[in-house]
């Protein structure tokens, strides 16, 4: 039987309400019963675009799947067809300067949550996952992805860099020749390239399947000592991790010059726009 509770939205001590959004449930966490495992689901229409508020809430949501001794951690999304559209680009947009501090601060936090979680993680994919949303399922040490779906780093196509812990992620799965060179270009695979170069691990037929997959991943770790586990994950992470906690205030300084180039502004609203025109077609 499925507990399922879904989060509260309080914000955190250190966060600024003003911004904080809504009776909106931006993510739902449910633990099965008899398995122990805790499925996120975001939920935030209309494409699960990473702005503040969802931000926040995945982070909470994962800190208490790290308190509540759940088994494992399967990510995935209440959205048919997207798993993330990444970035909330209208973040990063003319933004308003302490919002888009916060912004920051909370993706990095959630990086350093997920991939540094304690539990066993792993993606359900059952959408488009570009940018960001690559960035979420390559911090989990395992992608089940539904077909004819993309998914990557599509920074470079969008005049941006993926920060150096962005490229960690997406290195920790891939050779670093085939990141690389799909860094530089910007490239978003299909589900079925992403299988045969390694970005994901395995392709199921319904949202359902890909769940049920994630969860005999997770329960490979059964019979392995917790502890065990949780300090060897911790400790061939710990490079990149140690890397942002020791540069978090630099790498938000970095952002923050490059996203206010005028050169990025420009680019980023020739995108939105694109977007919207897309989206009225
Ligand atoms: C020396 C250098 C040092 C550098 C240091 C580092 C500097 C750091 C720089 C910054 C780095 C930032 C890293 C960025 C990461 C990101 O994640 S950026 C976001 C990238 N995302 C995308 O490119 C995805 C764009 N979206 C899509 O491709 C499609 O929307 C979709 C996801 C495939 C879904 O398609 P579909 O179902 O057809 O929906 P649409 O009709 O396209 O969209 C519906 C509405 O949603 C809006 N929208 C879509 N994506 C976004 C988004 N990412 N942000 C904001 N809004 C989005 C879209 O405009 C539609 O809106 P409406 O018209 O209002 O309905």
């Amino acid at each position: 039987m499925m507990r399922s509770k879904v989060l509260s939205l309080v914000p955190r001590a250190t966060g600024v309400c003003r911004h904080m959004s809504t009776a909106t449930k931006l993510t739902t966490v449910a633990v099965d019963d008899k398995t122990g495992i805790a499925t996120l689901t975001m939920n935030r229409p209309p494409v699960n675009g990473l702005n503040l508020d969802l931000l926040r809430d995945l982070n909470q949501s994962i800190g208490e799947v790290e308190g509540n001794k759940s088994r494992g951690l399967i990510l995935t999304s209440s959205n048919p067809t997207i798993f993330s559209a990444g970035l909330d680009i209208l973040e990063m947009y003319k933004p308003d300067k302490d919002r888009i501090r916060e912004f920051w601060t909370a993706l990095q936090d959630v990086w350093l949550a997920l991939y540094g979680s304690s539990v066993p993680t792993a993606a359900a994919i059952n959408g488009h996952s570009p940018a960001g949303g690559c960035l979420l399922a390559t911090s989990c040490e395992y992608r089940v992805m539904l077909p004819k779906f993309t998914i990557g780093l599509n920074e470079t196509k969008l005049g941006i860099v993926a920060p150096k812990w962005f490229m960690s992620s997406f290195l920790s799965v891939l050779p670093r020749r085939e990141a690389e060179r799909a860094l530089n270009q910007g490239r978003m695979f299909t589900t079925e390239e992403a299988l045969s170069i390694g970005l994901i691990d395995e392709v199921a037929i319904s949202k359902e399947q890909a769940l049920d997959k994630c969860a005999q991943f997770i329960g490979t770790f059964a019979k392995v000592n917790p502890l065990a586990r949780s300090l060897t994950k911790q400790q061939l992470r710990a490079v990149e991790l140690q890397q942002l906690e020791n540069e978090r205030a630099q790498d938000l300084e970095r952002f923050l010059f490059f996203v206010n180039q005028p050169s990025v502004q420009k680019g980023l609203g020739i995108y939105l726009e694109s977007l919207k025109k897309k989206a009225k077609n």
